[in-house]
């Protein structure tokens, strides 16, 4: 198994004694989006400014390509480019100035690699432009530019979609798929809005009030996804028992007058079958699937921004 770029083991901030994280840990493979999803103030910023040094660790270690932060701080900060606050840019250069001022601090970044970034963000037309006329989401991949032009394996974007609009976000998850998939990068965002999360993440770590609820695959988690049957019928008793013998009543719950059974969807034409054979008139059949939101609001209680 090839190492996890970003190893997080027990890492916890207190302040004021507080603790505002709470012991996380999981790794980050090679070429991942992931995704830190919380409501406000669950502590994704804290963990954020942690990995990058802003900020000391009350205790825990991350490793970066196996290199610790802590005791060698500047090492692991080779292989991370991050935007936590707003990207350092100067308005009044053009694009292209900026990435040549912000390469001079770094050794070894070549005008061909300037070209190859800028080409990768899709800023070619644009680049020689002042900052100042570009739109918010073209400043953003300016960011990202800049960030990656020392080749990093690790990418942090704290609140990456911040006043993005849906066409704006929906770009900037092309170009972080392109980012893993060229430069093999391993991508963090964070974001406490589920919906921009499944635009642009592989998995996600759900963090509530600095604690790790839960990581989820959200392909997996699509995949999972149950189906529930909606069933409405003229006797809602009668065909409870009915289908109780054949399914597991522990699947199945009455609500008013729909009976809701939990089944795969080719399930519908036997229980239509049932129901008309035993003579109970059938006025609705249907299923539905248990959304992504219902999933993540059952693993947090109910505190998450959809
Ligand atoms: N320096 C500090 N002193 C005291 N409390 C702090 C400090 N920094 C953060 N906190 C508190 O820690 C908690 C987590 O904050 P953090 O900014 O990490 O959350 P977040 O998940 O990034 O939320 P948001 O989406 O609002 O930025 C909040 O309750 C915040 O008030």
């Amino acid at each position: 198994m090839t190492e996890a770029v970003l190893q997080l083991r027990n890492v916890t901030k207190k302040i004021g004694g507080r603790t505002i994280v709470d012991n996380l840990t999981f790794d980050i493979p090679a070429g991942e989006v992931f995704g830190f999803l919380g409501p406000n103030g669950a502590g994704k910023t804290t963990t954020i400014r942690m990995i990058v040094g802003l900020i000391s660790m009350t205790k825990g270690e991350a490793l970066i390509k196996g290199v610790s932060v802590r005791n060698y701080f500047e090492l692991a900060m080779t292989h991370v480019g991050a935007i936590v606050e707003n990207p350092e840019m100067y308005k009044f250069l053009t694009g292209y100035q900026n990435l040549t001022h912000f390469a001079r601090r770094h050794n070894g970044i070549t005008k061909e690699r300037i070209n190859e970034v800028v080409a990768m963000l899709g800023l070619q037309n644009r680049i020689h432009e002042k900052v100042k006329r570009y739109s918010l989401g073209m400043r953003q991949r300016l960011g990202v530019a800049q960030a990656i032009l020392h080749r990093p394996s690790l990418l942090i974007l704290d609140e990456p979609t911040n006043g993005l609009d849906p066409a704006g976000i929906r770009e900037l998850r092309d170009y972080l798929r392109k980012l893993t998939k060229e430069e093999g990068i391993s991508v963090i965002v964070s974001s406490h809005l589920l919906s921009e999360m499944e635009l642009m993440c592989d998995r996600v770590a759900i963090i509530q009030g600095g604690k790790l609820m839960d990581i989820r695959s959200l392909q997996e988690t699509r995949d999972a996804a149950q189906t529930k049957i909606i069933i409405e019928v003229d006797d809602i008793p009668a065909a409870e028992q009915l289908l109780a013998s054949v399914f597991d009543a522990a699947r199945m719950n009455t609500i008013g007058s729909q009976l809701e059974l939990t089944a795969d969807k080719e399930a519908i034409p036997h229980i239509t079958k049932l129901l008309v054979n035993a003579e109970i008139e059938v006025m609705g059949i249907h299923a539905v699937q248990k959304s992504l939101e219902d999933q993540f609001l059952e693993i947090t209680g109910g505190e998450m921004v959809v």
